[in-house]
């Protein structure tokens, strides 16, 4: 919340889907500057929430708000313009471009904002040393960097991350946690999709639960990583030991 109480992001009865299947059934919740995890198992329709946000898929009915201005209905790169920028699942790289030349792309009018290349090599040092490799030659982890790397250049307000940690080594994913954190302390919002539990909560401390295309339940802290009934109930894994990463 801002100082006027209005959530950064506010969203209300929002429904999407394809054709005629709808996946997102009038789901709402709102964020503040802070670190919102969504998490569900898989087909519950966390990745079409991603992809309405941002634009790419429209929806059908309720409103998508950001700092009280409706975005919902709006293309793309406007709504990326107004302070929404995404880091897909998949990480959407350009495989010839170096990493240097991904972030000139999009640095362009970057003057006198916070966000530049040279700011995101601070946050992501690795990144500085590959600075001429190009997209392909990029391990996961650091794809992943530049992804995140590239969204900070749009001096976005609220990041939605998709998956970040997919397919990461731990060491990698303890680097994502701690910028999610840098971000939130420099007044970056995250919304972060994550199955790997362990990773969601680390990375936000308040956590939503996606079923069936609404949210259905909230948690704080790392209540969820200690309730193997509450995983049974939402996630639908078998013990936390065997299956939460
Ligand atoms: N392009 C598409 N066309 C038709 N149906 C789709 C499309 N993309 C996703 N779906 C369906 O929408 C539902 C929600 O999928 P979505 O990818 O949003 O779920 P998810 O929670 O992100 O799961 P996962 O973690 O497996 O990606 C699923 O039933 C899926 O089959």
């Amino acid at each position: 919340m801002n100082q006027t109480g209005e959530p950064l992001l506010d969203v209300r009865g929002l429904c999407a889907g394809y054709g005629a299947s709808m996946v997102l059934e009038k789901l709402d919740f709102s964020m503040g500057v802070e670190a919102v995890a969504i998490v569900g198992r898989n087909g519950m329709g966390k990745t079409t929430l991603c992809d309405t946000l941002v634009g790419f898929l429209p929806s059908s009915d309720g409103q998508i708000s950001l700092r009280g201005r409706r975005v919902d209905g709006l293309a793309p790169e406007r709504i990326a313009r107004m302070g929404i920028a995404y880091v897909p699942q998949g990480r959407r790289l350009f495989p010839s471009l170096t990493v240097d030349e991904h972030l000139a792309m999009l640095a362009r009018g970057t003057r006198n904002k916070r966000w530049t290349p040279e700011a995101v090599y601070e946050l992501f040092p690795r990144l500085a040393e590959r600075k001429r490799h190009s997209g392909g030659n990029l391990s996961g982890g650091e794809q992943q960097m530049l992804a995140v790397g590239r969204a900070l250049l749009l001096n976005a307000d609220l990041i939605v991350m998709d998956e970040p940690s997919e397919g990461l080594a731990p060491t990698i994913v303890d680097v994502l946690v701690d910028a999610v954190h840098h971000l939130v302390d420099e007044g970056v919002a995250v919304l972060v999709v994550e199955q790997n539990l362990r990773a969601a909560v680390r990375m936000a401390h308040r956590q939503l639960v996606m079923v069936s295309g609404a949210i259905e339940a909230q948690f704080a802290g790392d209540e969820l990583l200690t309730r193997p009934d509450l995983q049974r109930r939402y996630l639908g894994v078998g013990t936390a030991k065997e299956e939460i990463q």
